[in-house]
Parts: C-alpha cells; sequence; structure tokens
C-alpha cells in the first residue's frame, strides 16, 4: 500500500460525511439554493487566490526544478482553470465578489499559506493534497449521479475531468515522492496535516450551506 492510501484510509470517515453532506447531496441533485452556491463561488475565488499562493510557496522551496515546474503548473492551473469557471458563475448569477473571508475560508487558507511557509516542504505538500484528491473524488462522485440538466453542471464537470484527473495523479505521485524520503516523524507529520486539511474542506462545504458569518 502506498503512503498516499495509507493517509486516504485514515481520512475515510471524513470523505464518507462529506458525501453524505446536504451542499454535496443537493448540488448533484440540481437543487442546492443559488444564495448557498453563490456564497460558495465568492468564498472559493477569495480560496483559490491563496490555493494558488500556497503552490508557489512548494514551488519556490522545492529542492528540484521539476518539482518547481509542477508546482507551479498548479499554482498556474489554480488561478486559470478555475478563475474561468468562476467568471461563468459570477455572471451567471450576477454575484458581486466578495472581499471577506467567513471562518471556514480563513481557517483553511491561513493554514494553507502557513503550512506551506513555514513546515516542510512534505508536509506542505500533504496540506494541498485534499484540495486535490478531494475534489477529484467528490467530482466523480457527482458526475455519475448528477441529473442531466443541472444549474451546476460546469463545476462538476471541472472536477470530474481529465485535465483535473491528471493533475490529481501527479499530485499523489509527488507526496510519495516525499514520503519515501521523509523521517517517521515527518510521515506522522504530513498525515497530520493532510487530516487536518481534509476536515476543512468539510467546513468549508458547512460554511456555505449554513451561510455561516462571523458571530461577533
Ligand atoms: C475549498 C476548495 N478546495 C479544493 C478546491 C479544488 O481545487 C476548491 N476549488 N475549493
Amino acid at each position: 500500500m502506498t503512503f498516499t492510501d495509507q493517509l486516504w484510509q485514515e481520512i475515510a470517515p471524513v470523505y464518507e460525511v462529506i458525501l453524505s453532506h446536504g451542499f454535496v447531496e443537493e448540488l448533484m441533485a440540481g437543487s442546492l439554493p443559488s444564495p448557498t452556491f453563490q456564497y460558495y463561488i465568492q468564498q472559493d475565488a477569495l480560496y483559490l487566490a491563496d490555493f494558488s499562493r500556497a503552490l508557489s510557496q512548494l514551488a519556490a522551496r522545492s529542492a528540484n526544478p521539476d518539482d518547481m515546474l509542477q508546482f507551479t503548473q498548479f499554482a498556474q492551473n489554480a488561478i486559470l482553470v478555475e478563475r474561468a469557471l468562476h467568471e461563468t458563475y459570477f455572471s451567471l448569477y450576477a454575484i458581486e465578489p466578495e472581499t471577506t473571508k467567513m471562518p471556514a475560508c480563513f481557517a483553511y487558507t491561513n493554514y494553507l499559506l502557513a503550512t506551506t511557509s513555514l513546515q516542510s516542504i512534505a508536509v506542505g505538500a500533504a496540506a494541498v493534497l485534499p484540495c486535490f484528491w478531494i475534489y477529484r473524488q467528490v467530482g466523480k462522485y457527482i458526475y455519475q449521479q448528477a441529473i442531466r440538466e443541472n444549474p451546476y453542471r460546469a463545476w462538476i464537470d471541472t472536477y470530474a475531468g481529465d485535465a483535473f484527473d491528471q493533475s490529481v495523479t501527479q499530485m499523489l505521485r509527488l507526496t510519495d515522492q516525499f514520503a519515501e524520503l521523509a523521517s517517521p516523524t515527518e510521515r506522522a507529520n504530513m498525515q497530520e496535516a493532510f487530516r487536518v486539511s481534509s476536515r476543512l474542506e468539510w467546513y468549508f462545504w458547512n460554511d456555505a450551506y449554513t451561510q455561516n458569518r462571523w458571530l461577533v
């Protein structure tokens, strides 16, 4: 079993509750209320900018040019592909850009930036991995079940598509390479980072579903 297989086994319960979350179920059924999706898209635009910064941080800290190129491409894709998607939805739903990160987005982006800046590159890679991997799995799951006339089709197609699939496979390969070189302590830190980000993925959807705001 690869290191990344082990990572997935450990977060299997988190993945299960993500799949059964109301946000995912209603997105799949096409019945997600548009204010919920708007909130999500606004927060995701803020998230993606920092996700790209976190990937650039890993690129800058890479020891070899192959890894640098990979992380740079991931950072570029986070901006390009996903911005195109957001522009679709921003105009489709007349969504105003948001500037305030709500609690889950705030927690997640700050966690990614701190981890990719201050921890080892291996731990940083493990922290960004759920952003790739969970989205691919959720994307494929939704794609298989979603009704054809789904207002959220463009979102579903992006994450269930081949281009995203290939990035995820590359990211998994990189993480397994880092794990091979890592000490047992560092591998434990990678597991912890993977777990934290996986939980924050759930919180990100949950904040949108509950329209969570700062209470104070
Ligand atoms: C919160 C979140 N996680 C992962 C992705 C996929 O990159 C995304 N767009 N948003």
